[in-house]
C-alpha cells in the first residue's frame, strides 16, 4: 500500500504497522456486571509462578478492600482454586449465567476446574474453544460491583494466549517471569506481544527471585543473578517486585490456604498498578 490511512478495520494489508482490532472478538458483560479494572498477568513460559502472583496480588487487592476477582484464563492449567481451598462446582442463575465462586476473604473466582466432573480430568482443547470458554466466564458470569479483576493468563506467547488476549477487554498485563526467562528473550516475546495487542504492560515481576537461608538470612540467587532492571530500561516498564522462593508459599498453596499468608510480598503494588 503507498499510503496508510492507519485505519486497520478498513484494509487487509498485513503491513507491521497493523493494530489487531481487539473488539472484534470481545463479548459484552452481562448486563447485571459491572468490572472497574481488568489486569492480566503474563509469563512467557510456563512454570514460572504467574498463577502464585495473580493469587498473591488478588490477596493484596483484597486486603486493601477492593471487591476483587479471579478470571482462571489458564483454562488447560488452572491452579487458582487449589490455592484458595476451592472445590464446589460453580452455580447458575435461572439464565444459565455462571455465579463465581466464593473465597474465605471475598475473592471472586471462575474456573474451569470448578466444572469439570472431575478436578484431575485433562482438558485437551484447541485455541478457539478455550476463547470461547474464557468468553463465557467473561461474559456470561455475574461479576457484580467488581473494582479489579485479575486475569490469570495461560502461559506463552502462542494462538491459545493470544485468542484470550482478543477475547477480554484487558486495560493492562503484568509480566511474571523467573531470573532465568530474563536473560533471554521470552519475556520480551511476551511484552512485544501486549504492544501488538495495544494492551499497556504495567510493570513486571521476578519470581523465585532469590531464597532466604532460614540459619543465616542470607539472600542465594539460585538461579543467577537479577536482570529485571536491565528489561525495565529496555522496554520503560516499572519492576513491581521480587518474590523469594518461599516455602510458606508453597504450602499455602497446596492446602488452599494462600489468603492466610501473612508476608504475600507484593502489598505495595496496587499503588502502582490501578
Ligand atoms: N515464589 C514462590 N515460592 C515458592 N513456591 C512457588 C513460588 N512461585 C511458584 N511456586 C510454586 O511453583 C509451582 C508453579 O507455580 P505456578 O502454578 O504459579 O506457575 P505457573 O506459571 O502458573 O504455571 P503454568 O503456567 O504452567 O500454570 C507451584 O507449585 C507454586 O506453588
Amino acid at each position: 500500500m503507498s499510503e496508510c490511512s492507519h485505519d486497520c478495520s478498513s484494509c487487509s494489508a498485513n503491513c507491521g504497522s497493523r493494530t489487531q482490532e481487539k473488539t472484534d472478538f470481545l463479548e459484552p458483560l452481562y448486563r447485571e456486571s459491572k468490572v472497574k479494572k481488568v489486569i492480566g498477568i503474563v509469563s512467557g513460559k510456563g512454570g514460572v509462578g504467574k498463577s502464585m502472583t495473580t493469587s498473591l496480588l488478588g490477596v493484596a487487592a483484597m486486603r486493601k478492600g477492593l471487591h476483587t476477582a479471579i478470571l482462571d484464563a489458564d483454562v488447560t492449567g488452572p491452579s487458582i482454586p487449589q490455592a484458595f481451598g476451592l472445590h464446589e462446582r460453580l452455580l447458575g442463575n435461572a439464565e444459565g449465567i455462571i455465579l463465581p465462586a466464593m473465597t474465605n476473604f471475598g475473592i471472586e473466582v471462575v474456573s474451569l476446574n470448578l466444572m469439570l466432573e472431575e478436578e484431575t480430568q485433562p482438558v485437551i482443547w484447541r485455541g478457539p474453544v478455550v476463547a470461547d470458554v474464557v468468553k463465557q466466564f467473561w461474559g456470561k458470569t455475574l461479576w457484580k460491583d467488581i473494582d479489579v479483576m485479575f486475569v490469570d493468563m495461560p502461559p506463552g506467547t502462542g494462538e491459545v494466549p493470544l485468542t484470550v488476549f482478543q477475547s477480554i477487554p484487558l486495560d493492562g498485563i503484568v509480566v511474571v517471569a523467573t531470573p532465568q526467562e530474563l536473560v533471554g528473550m521470552i519475556v520480551e516475546k511476551a511484552v512485544n506481544m501486549a504492544n501488538m495487542m495495544n494492551v499497556p504492560v504495567l510493570g513486571l515481576i521476578e519470581n523465585m527471585s532469590y531464597i532466604k537461608c532460614p540459619d543465616c538470612g542470607k539472600e542465594i540467587k539460585v538461579f543467577g543473578d537479577s536482570h529485571i532492571e536491565e528489561i525495565s530500561e529496555k522496554f520503560n516498564i516499572p519492576v513491581l517486585g521480587k518474590l523469594p522462593i518461599d516455602p510458606k508459599l508453597t504450602q499455602a498453596c497446596d492446602a488452599g490456604l494462600i489468603e492466610d499468608v501473612e508476608n504475600i510480598y507484593l502489598d505495595g503494588v496496587m499503588d502502582i498498578i490501578l
